[in-house]
């Protein structure tokens, strides 16, 4: 499809629209209100975040995109109660955030299931420690080993999993203590192009299935399009929010719709947020200064 021929990205079908309405009804789950961060370096203030405001109704599933150093982990950490604002707040369902809790999952990048563990003993640890007795905990761990498709491996190690196995596992481990919300942190950053795209079908089928608000950190532009309700788009220096796009592709997703009109056209629009197009002033270009002679190509072209 020529660009020319492209809906607007704000574009939404009837259907697109009604399933917004209905979303903007729901409560609220998350509130971040005027929220600002900066952090003192021997370079001096950085301003991490500047004024973020964001309403994220229940279920909702937000995607986090926006060039590297624009606030994206800073914003999940202060969400999560790791790092606290220096201006603004965080509430969930009315109260403030100062610290982490059992109401807010995690899932990061890096694998974090507990090595020493098996698959059944890193979903139990949660649920032991938030006072669930062994048997049930070991009855819940069982009902998520199942879900997620790894009943031959409950009793094999993390070193024992291939990537997209440990994600499954973390994503279950933190869905196992009945979050509000979860929070992801490039889950999937770390995983190869086809383990990727399997574990993002594999969460959508999971969020469709249960009551759980996400938020969720992405560099891939396809992969926020592919998952999110809105994608709030930030910008670096001091970080703040360049957009909110509710995303016009209908619910539910599938991979057909890649190459859907409403698909293009919003990837079109985050490519001009993210990448615009470079200015001549611009000092990031690079000063490739010849180091050796190459004679045999002195005037040549290739
Ligand atoms: N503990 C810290 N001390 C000083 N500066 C920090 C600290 N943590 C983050 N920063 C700075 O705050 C800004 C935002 O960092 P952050 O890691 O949140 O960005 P990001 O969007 O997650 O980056 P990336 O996409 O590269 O992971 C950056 O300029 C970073 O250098």
């Amino acid at each position: 499809m020529s660009e020319s021929n492209l809906p607007d990205y704000r574009i939404q079908s009837e259907a697109v629209r009604d399933r917004f309405a209905r979303i903007k009804k729901r409560p609220v789950t998350m509130e971040v209100a005027g929220l600002s961060k900066t952090f003192q370096s021997r370079h001096g203030t950085v301003t991490a975040l500047k004024d973020i405001n964001l309403t994220i109704h229940k279920r909702e599933f937000v995607c986090v995109i926006g060039p590297s150093g624009c606030g994206k982990s800073t914003l999940i950490r202060i969400l999560a109660g790791l790092e606290q604002a220096t201006e603004g707040e965080v509430r969930l369902d009315g109260k403030v955030v100062d610290k982490p809790g059992p109401e807010r999952g995690m899932v990061f990048q890096g694998y974090t299931l507990f090595p020493w563990l098996t698959v059944k003993k890193n979903i139990m640890f949660g649920l032991i420690e938030s006072g669930y007795d062994k048997g049930t905990a070991e009855a819940e761990a069982r009902q998520w080993i199942e879900l997620i498709g790894l009943s031959r491996f409950e009793n094999s190690y993390p070193h024992q999993l291939s990537g997209g196995m440990k994600q499954r596992v973390a994503i279950a481990r933190a869905l196992a203590n009945k979050p509000k919300v979860l929070l992801m942190d490039e889950p999937f950053g770390a995983l190869d192009a086809q383990t990727r795209s399997k574990m993002q079908a594999y969460l959508m089928e999971i969020w469709k299935n249960i009551d759980v608000t996400v938020f969720f950190i992405t560099h891939d532009l396809d992969e926020a399009i592919y998952l999110a309700d809105r994608i709030l788009v930030l910008k670096a220096n001091p970080g703040e929010v360049q957009e909110v796009i509710e995303v016009a592709v209908p619910q539910p997703r599938h991979p057909e719709q890649f190459l859907s009109p409403e698909f293009i056209a919003t990837k079109k629009r985050l490519e001009e947020l993210i990448h615009p197009p470079k200015q001549d002033d611009d000092d990031d270009h690079l000063n490739l200064v010849r180091m050796v002679p190459v004679n045999d190509e002195v005037g040549s072209v290739f």
